[in-house]
């Protein structure tokens, strides 16, 4: 039966990367990406960008959505601090699958809850079903007509606080429109555009970094 394009991807990195050397994963899957087979991955250019807004937060409690192969979910819980946790939502059982094996091979399974389904289902049963109060730091990544209505829904559950950031991919390439409008709008928010390039590419796309003010 044929592969498909994630397998390949964990292919690549259990063949490539040291078990429990979360970098040498992350290089593996930029190595088989830039050189092999384009996958949507945040990637290594924006990847720095979203280091070093993970390192300035130094969240304890992260919410992903789209786990996609997690790639992100290692270069983000790869940073966190002992006892931090980072809940990532992935609906597609078959990434979701992959996923596990990549985390597992970075040795990240004990910061990193991996849920399936769909973010307007588990959104608001964050609380209840995982014990979160707020999150200090979202990171949007899945299906882009979807950040808008689950930033609305995370304030109506009440799981930002004065402070928490939220951290958007693609917000040029492919693009969220109505969520960039809303988002730098708002008098709730705080926005910055950080500049960068689609994965793998010369286009430009980018990550909007904004804060919540309660
Ligand atoms: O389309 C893109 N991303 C959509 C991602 C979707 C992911 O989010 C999951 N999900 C998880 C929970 C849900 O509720 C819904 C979906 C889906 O099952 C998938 O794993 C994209 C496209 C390009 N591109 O160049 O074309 C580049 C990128 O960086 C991208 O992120
Ligand atoms: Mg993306």
């Amino acid at each position: 039966t044929q592969s498909t394009r994630p397998q390949r991807l964990l292919n690549a990195v259990q063949k490539n990367a040291t078990r429990g050397d979360p970098r040498s994963v992350v290089k593996a899957i930029d190595d088989f990406c830039r050189h092999k087979e384009w996958a949507m991955n945040v990637g290594d250019e924006k990847g720095c960008i979203l280091d070093s807004v993970v390192s300035e937060i130094n969240p304890a409690a992260v919410l992903e959505l789209g786990t996609y192969c997690g790639y992100s979910t290692v270069r983000i819980a790869r940073l966190l601090p002992p006892h931090a946790k980072l809940i990532t939502l992935e609906f597609n059982p078959d990434f979701a699958a992959i996923a596990r094996q990549v985390i597992a091979w970075a040795g990240l399974e004990e910061k990193v809850q991996l849920v399936e389904g769909a973010s307007g289902d588990w959104i608001p049963k964050m609380k209840e079903q995982f014990g979160i109060t707020t999150f200090d730091l979202v990171f949007l990544d899945h299906w882009k007509d979807r950040y808008l209505p689950d930033t609305k829904l995370m304030e109506e559950c009440g799981l930002l606080r004065k402070g928490s950031v939220l951290l958007a991919d693609n917000v040029i390439c492919p693009g969220t429109p109505d969520y960039l409008e809303y988002i730098r709008s708002s008098p709730r928010y705080e926005s910055r555009y950080f500049k960068s390039h689609l994965e793998y590419t010369k286009v430009e796309d980018g990550l909007e970094k904004s804060v919540f003010k309660g």
